[in-house]
Formats: C-alpha cells, sequence, structure tokens
C-alpha cells in the first residue's frame, strides 16, 4: 500500500524527529536523498551543468545542500535566488563552500535577468544556521546574467522553490523560472512537490513547475497522487527521512499484491452460487448498449453468475448468452448478492427504487444518480456505492463540474459524507471515499484512453460484481478501479479502444495482479 499524508501530519512528525536529531540532520538526509537522485538523472554528474531554483524556505534549503553535494562531485552548480534576503543560510554557505555560483532571480517578474553573483567559494558570508535574512544581496555584483537562458541551458533543473510551505500557487516572481524549466532541455527534478501545486489536495491554480522527477520526503502527500498535480510530478521517488507515521493516512493507493490479496478466487467448494450473484438493472430501448457493456464488465468480475433485468435482454443474450436474463423488474428476479443500477437506465426511476429498496449492497452509476433519491440512499443499511464522474458529482453536490475537477478530494469526501454512502469518483486518478471518513483511496493505473463512451458501464458491471463476490463497498470500487485501469492500459497499448476492448482485457488485468 502506497500512503499519502496531510501536510500537518507530516509537519508534527518532522517536529517531533527534529527534537530527537541534531540540528540540520533530518535536512540532510533529505539532500542526501535528492542529490542520489539527482546523480541518477544525470548519469555522469562531473561536468553537468545544474541551475537549483532556490525559494526562501527549507524546501530551498534541501536544494542548496543537494546543489553542494553535487558540485562537489564535479557539477558546475548555479543557484538562482529568488529571495536573496531570506534564502536558507546554511544550505547557501554550503553550496559556496562547494564551489557553487549564486545568482539572484529577476526584480521584475518576467524580465529573466540577474545580477551575476560572486563566484562562490566565499564561506561564511551567509553563516549559522536558521534563516537570518542576513545574505544581503545574494549576488554580489557584476554584470547580468539571462537566468533564464541559464535555466534552458542545465542539462538538470532542480526545483526548489516551495515544498509544503505552498499555497495559493506561484507567486509571480516565480513564474518566469517556472515557465524557463519548462522549456529546458535538461531534466527538470522537483523538491519534495512541484512548486505551485497544492501540497494537500492536488490543486492547481495558474502556473507550476513540471517535473520529469519528484522526490519526496519521509512520505506522499496527497498532491503527488491526485490529478492535477499528480501529472505535474512525473515519476515520484520517496527518501526515507526517519519519520513516524500515524497508522492511519489521508490517501492510500492500493499497489498489486494489496489487490492481489482481495481478488476473489474460487475454491474446491465453490458454486456458482456461493461465489455470488450480481443483478444488472442496466440499459434501455435508447440505450441498450450500456447494459451489454455493464454485462461485460460483470462477468469478468468474480461473481459466480450474472443477472441481468431490463429492456436489453435480448441484446445482452446476443452478445453474452451466459447471462440470466429476466424481463421481470428486480424484485422479482431472483436473488442477487449484489446490484448495479443506471448506466444507461434513461429515467427509470421505479427500477432504480426498486434497487434501492432491496436489502443487499448497490451500486449506482451514470442515470441512477440522477435518479436516485438522496434519502432512498440515505436511509439504506446495506452498503452503497455511488460512482460517478466529475461532472455527475458536480450536479449531486450543486456545483460547477470544474470545481470538482480542482479539488478532487474535498468532493468526493463531502459526497460520501452527504450521501451516508461509499462514492468512487471517476477520472484521471479515480478516488474512493467512505461515509464513515477514514483514508481515501487513489487509483491511478488508468490511462487516458479510457476516457471513451461506455468504459464507465464496464466499471460499473465490474465493481458491482466484486461486491457480489463479497468484497466491502470501498473494496469492491477500489480493486474495481485498479483492475478497469490496468484493462485500459493493456487492451490499449497506445492505441484507441472502445469500452468491449477495455471489458475483454480484464481478465489479462487480473492474472497480471495475480502473477
Ligand atoms: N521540516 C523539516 O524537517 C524538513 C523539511 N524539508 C523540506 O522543507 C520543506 C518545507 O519547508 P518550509 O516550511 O520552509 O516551506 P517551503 O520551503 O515549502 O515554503 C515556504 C516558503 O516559500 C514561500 N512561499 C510560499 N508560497 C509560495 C508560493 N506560492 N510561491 C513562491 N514562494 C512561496 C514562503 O514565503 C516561505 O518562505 C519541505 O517541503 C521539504 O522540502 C526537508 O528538508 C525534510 C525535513
Ligand atoms: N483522462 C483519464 N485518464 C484515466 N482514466 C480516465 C480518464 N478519463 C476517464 N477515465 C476513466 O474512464 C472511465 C469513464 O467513465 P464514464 O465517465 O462514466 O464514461 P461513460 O459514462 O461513457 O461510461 C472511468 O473509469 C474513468 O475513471
Ligand atoms: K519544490
Amino acid at each position: 500500500m502506497r500512503s499519502a499524508y496531510s501536510v500537518d501530519t507530516v509537519r508534527n512528525a518532522e517536529r517531533e524527529l527534529m527534537a530527537r536529531l541534531p540540528e540540520g540532520a533530518l535536512m540532510q538526509r533529505a539532500a542526501a536523498g535528492l542529490a542520489a537522485a539527482c546523480a541518477d538523472v544525470l548519469g555522469r554528474v562531473y561536468g553537468s551543468r545544474v541551475v537549483l531554483l532556490v525559494g526562501s524556505g527549507d524546501n530551498g534549503g534541501d536544494a542548496l545542500y543537494a546543489g553542494a553535494r553535487l558540485a562537489r562531485r564535479g557539477a558546475g552548480v548555479t543557484a538562482v535566488l529568488l529571495a536573496p534576503e531570506r534564502t536558507h543560510a546554511a544550505g547557501l554557505a554550503a553550496l559556496r563552500r562547494a564551489g557553487g555560483r549564486v545568482v539572484r532571480a529577476g526584480r521584475g517578474a518576467g524580465d529573466g535577468r540577474a545580477a551575476a553573483g560572486d563566484q562562490g567559494g566565499v564561506a561564511g558570508r551567509a553563516s549559522g544556521g536558521g534563516r537570518p535574512g542576513g545574505e544581503g544581496r545574494a549576488g554580489g555584483g557584476g554584470g547580468d546574467v539571462d537566468v533564464e537562458g541559464l535555466v534552458e541551458r542545465a542539462d538538470l533543473v532542480v526545483d526548489g522553490i516551495v515544498g509544503i510551505g505552498g499555497k495559493d500557487g506561484l507567486r509571480p516572481e516565480a513564474v518566469p523560472l517556472a515557465a524557463a524549466a519548462g522549456r529546458s532541455r535538461g531534466a527538470v527534478v522537483a523538491v519534495d512537490l512541484p512548486s505551485g501545486v497544492d501540497p494537500g489536495t492536488g490543486e492547481v491554480r495558474g502556473v507550476a513547475v513540471r517535473a520529469d522527477l519528484t522526490v519526496t520526503f519521509g512520505t506522499h502527500k496527497p498532491g503527488l497522487l491526485i490529478d492535477p498535480a499528480r501529472e505535474y510530478a512525473g515519476s515520484v521517488r520517496l527518501v526515507d527521512i526517519g519519520l513516524e507515521l500515524p497508522a492511519e493516512p489521508e490517501l492510500e493507493a492500493l499497489q498489486h499484491a494489496d489487490v492481489a490479496r482481495l481478488l476473489p478466487v474460487p475454491r474446491a467448494e465453490s458454486d456458482k452460487y456461493r461465489r455470488g450473484v450480481v443483478g444488472i438493472a442496466a440499459g434501455s430501448a435508447r440505450y441498450p448498449g450500456a447494459a451489454v457493456l455493464a454485462v461485460s464488465g460483470a462477468l469478468r468480475g468474480g461473481a459466480g453468475a450474472v443477472r441481468y433485468v431490463g429492456p436489453a435482454g435480448d441484446a445482452v443474450i446476443a452478445r453474452f448468452p451466459e447471462t440470466l436474463v429476466s424481463d421481470r423488474g428486480p424484485k422479482h428476479a431472483g436473488r442477487v448478492q449484489a446490484w448495479v443500477v443506471g448506466p444507461g437506465a434513461g429515467d427509470d426511476a421505479a427500477t432504480v427504487g426498486e434497487v434501492l429498496a432491496a436489502d443487499v449492497p448497490v451500486l449506482v452509476d451514470a442515470d441512477g444518480l440522477r435518479l436516485a433519491d438522496a434519502e432512498a440512499v440515505r436511509s439504506r443499511r446495506a452498503p452503497t456505492l455511488l460512482t460517478p464522474h466529475a461532472g455527475e458529482a458536480a450536479a449531486l453536490l450543486g456545483v460547477e463540474r470544474r470545481e470538482v475537477e480542482e479539488g478532487r478530494l474535498a468532493a468526493v469526501r463531502e459526497l460520501a459524507a452527504r450521501y451516508g454512502a461509499t462514492v468512487l469518483l471517476k477520472g484521471s486518478t479515480t478516488l474512493v471515499a467512505d461515509s464513515g471518513g477514514g483514508a481515501v483511496r487513489v487509483n491511478a493505473t488508468g490511462t487516458s484512453w479510457l476516457a471513451t463512451a461506455g468504459s464507465g458501464d464496464v466499471l460499473s458491471g465490474l465493481a458491482g460484481s466484486l461486491l457480489a463476490a463479497g468484497l466491502s463497498a470501498v473494496d469492491a470500487g477500489s480493486v474495481g478501479a485498479y483492475v478497469h485501469g490496468l484493462a485500459g492500459r493493456l487492451a490499449a497499448d497506445g492505441a484507441p479502444v472502445g469500452a468491449h476492448d477495455v471489458a475483454a482485457a480484464i481478465p489479462e488485468a487480473w492474472r497480471n495482479v495475480l502473477a
């Protein structure tokens, strides 16, 4: 399981650990891990050109110390200071001692100019620990330096502008540097988080640094796992700095081994009923395909049998003859261990109501979300799993879609609390939240090729099948999203696919997880 902790939790853990360690020890651990990652990215450190973007906090301190380590190994290191008077003084001194060069970022946002700094080696100008603000003009004088050009021509850009202390997007003076990093021919390594993203929520307001690699310390932060910020982080490397964290994280992401433990596997004593029967109440005269796709997911989801009720029985049977089709309503269709209701349901509110009245786990998707009576959902005793995409979630919350897309974590939590249900918010990073609070599951196995009509129907069938097989709503949702995402990847393999291709790839994804 990969986990992420909130900024407050990280700060508390850091404080406790720092109290037990010699001053600066924690930052040295971080810097050592960062420098090692940078060296891996560079391949050859000696002779390489490294530019550090240094903000006013400890994030900049990490970058400076890591830069000092690289300078000692023969890299040409230049630190660009965004706030020379408030730069981490001891880190700056360490860089200078190692022969690093220091320049200051242009004062006028966007002018990209900087006054040249002294050429390094002036030990002790900013001596002592902490941040005394005694650096004065970090770039001691002489000539103009084209800072943006430096960044663009670097072999490696280290983004130490801001880390967990960041909020409200990048400040204007940092924006031209982030843009130059985006144009750089070299790799961009972000320190702890890509600067400009919200560490705790994954929101990105305005410009943020786009990294190839993010080296994060102690634990993942929510912003590294949730889009849109996740996309800015590139690949993420976790450096252990010895933090002791509470048992329950803010976010958790299942890994192959976790999913393998949760996937239902039939045993010798299993029969089709013991494996669980999933009922699919989906499709309409107008949207028979949604029924077929939901059934296609359900048949590959671990239940022993799939019952279909609704007006698309002929289409379902034609494609999947193994389906148990009924033209009576859900109440009279025979026993099931879980229901899926809503894909392609049109305006059939009666069926949604009937399913919600059943005393078994129910997954509500698509049209079903619009048709479900909120009070009927809240008063259910058996588990309920709602699976909206951002647009459906926005409609349920009565907000703009953009608001959900930008603040996915808050939206999924709010929905789960309001409906007293488990909620799976679909998207490039799918989130699953339980009504009782606790860690939110995040899934990132998907691919943007999954943004194709009907792929959500496949997911609802698949997750419903896992519910019928006995998984809890949180497990069914998160395992379903994991396998569905992987199936999407395997099916697409870099090319467009249809939802039925995704369903057909579920067995391969399942085998991949169990291998
Ligand atoms: N506290 C610790 O023990 C450790 C902290 N570490 C590093 O320290 C970082 C946190 O340091 P800080 O608490 O000093 O905070 P940061 O360095 O993340 O940011 C705070 C500084 O950035 C400026 N700032 C805030 N928002 C900004 C924005 N939007 N644009 C530009 N500048 C902005 C603020 O003026 C403030 O001076 C972590 O992310 C990590 O990199 C690591 O060294 C590991 C140990
Ligand atoms: N950009 C993306 N990256 C990864 N997965 C995505 C992306 N966009 C959508 N998906 C996934 O594709 C599926 C689409 O579901 P949905 O929006 O309900 O489509 P439909 O209603 O057409 O079936 C969901 O599982 C969602 O998580
Ligand atoms: K950063």
